[in-house]
């Protein structure tokens, strides 16, 4: 379903429209035929829509899924593997078809593209964010397109993104884009099931009241690919937090949706274009521990914007040393900001809840600096 278009644009599909370099992410659904393989047909309609774009002067990062569902076939296996070892062993197989096919059909439209397989380390340890930002943004700067994807074939289940539209999500931010847009096999997001008649389009995501009573599930009906809608959503709320606007649509209106037309489902940008640092430290670092505050603390460091000092810390959690990433709790339990912490866990419990004047002077610097520290919703 396309909505009409009614009077003037909203701000995030003029944004969408005018941004210049744009991340586009595309699900296995749209790529791969039901028996898992390649559907070479929908794969080229994609890369001739994008080839359309990146002629007219847009940049363009694709992340693609697909791999595992590309691998199915060819291995003979029956659907989907659950087991990740089989997964690995089909990603290995699909990955391989699939760049080929993107280098084949972006070659026909004499553009060169760049393999970018990325693991969470690449995003969690911080010297690997910068490095695979430096890779993303060369290649652009080359003139070539990154195609990127999970490397499934060596993450391990702990460290998997496990979605890609959360990967989508934090490559649209490392490479600084304009706009984000999810291509999947449901042209917009629907206030229930799509395949219910009573369930409706939204058109339009500005603020929490928008969601409210929408209803999403993490299983697509294709049941190829991963997380669902709910991923969607989530990652849309990450890049929007960000500052990125994003537009959520079907394969088939991509070039539509790139013209800025009235499809599918925009969610405006929420928050202002956050540094890198603080990006990484609200959407990508994974935390040690958890330190819990007082009310009072909790006002300083939210509203504030003041660095945590030991005297409203009232407990903690997790065996993490000074320098790594840790979720700052309130009172409920709830988490309102994530940081690096500046002590070990170990030397934390004798300081807590002490003012500083009481501290020997080697123990008065702050538990989270204020630079190291980002609020979350
Ligand atoms: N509220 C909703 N609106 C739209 N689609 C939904 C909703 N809830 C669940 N879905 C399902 O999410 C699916 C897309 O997710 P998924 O299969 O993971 O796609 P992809 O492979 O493109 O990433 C749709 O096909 C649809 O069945
Ligand atoms: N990295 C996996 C994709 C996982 C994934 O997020 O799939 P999808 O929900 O189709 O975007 C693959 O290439 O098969």
């Amino acid at each position: 379903m396309v909505n009409s278009a009614v009077g003037e644009k909203s701000p995030a599909r003029k944004a969408i429209a005018a941004a210049q370099r744009v991340v586009v992410k595309v699900g296995s659904s749209s790529l791969t035929t039901a028996e898992g393989g390649l559907d070479h047909e929908r794969l080229d309609a994609l890369v001739g829509t994008l080839a359309t774009q990146a002629e007219a002067g847009k940049q363009l990062v694709l992340v693609s899924s697909g791999a595992i569902a590309a691998g199915i076939a060819p291995l003979g296996l029956r659907g989907r593997p659950r087991d990740l070892a089989t997964q690995q062993a089909a990603a290995s197989v699909g990955q391989q078809a699939l760049a080929h096919a993107y280098a084949t059909s972006f070659a026909r439209h004499h553009l060169t593209v760049g393999q970018v397989l990325l693991t969470t380390d690449d995003v969690v340890r911080r010297s690997h964010y910068r490095n695979a930002r430096r890779t993303l943004k060369r290649l652009l700067a080359l003139g070539a397109m990154p195609v990127v994807n999970e490397n499934d074939t060596v993450a391990t289940a702990e460290i998997r993104f496990g979605d890609n539209d959360r990967l989508a999500a934090l490559v649209a931010h490392l490479v600084s884009a304009e706009a984000m847009i999810l291509l999947s096999d449901v042209d917009a997001l629907y206030d229930g099931d799509p395949r219910n008649e009573d369930s409706s389009v939204v058109p339009e995501v500005t603020s929490a009241a928008d969601m409210a009573g929408v209803s999403v599930t993490s299983t697509g009906t294709s049941g190829l690919g991963t997380g669902g809608m709910a991923s969607k959503v989530e990652a849309a709320r990450v890049a929007r937090s960000a500052g990125i606007p994003v537009l959520l649509t079907s394969a088939e209106l991509a070039a539509r949706a790139l013209d800025g037309a009235d499809v599918g489902t925009a969610f405006e940008a929420t928050g202002a274009h956050l540094s890198a640092r603080r990006f990484w430290l609200a959407h990508a670092a994974s935390a040690r521990g958890r330190l819990h505050l007082d009310e009072g603390a909790v006002a300083a460091v939210v509203k504030r914007r003041r660095s945590l000092l030991a005297a409203g810390v009232t407990g903690l959690e997790g065996a993490f040393e000074g320098g790594d990433v840790v979720e700052l709790a309130g009172p409920s339990g709830a988490v309102v900001a994530r940081g690096v912490v500046a002590y070990d866990a170990g030397e934390l419990p004798d300081l807590i809840g002490r003012s500083s004047h009481e501290l020997p002077p080697e123990q008065r610097r702050e538990v989270v600096h204020a630079d190291d520290l980002v609020a979350v919703r």
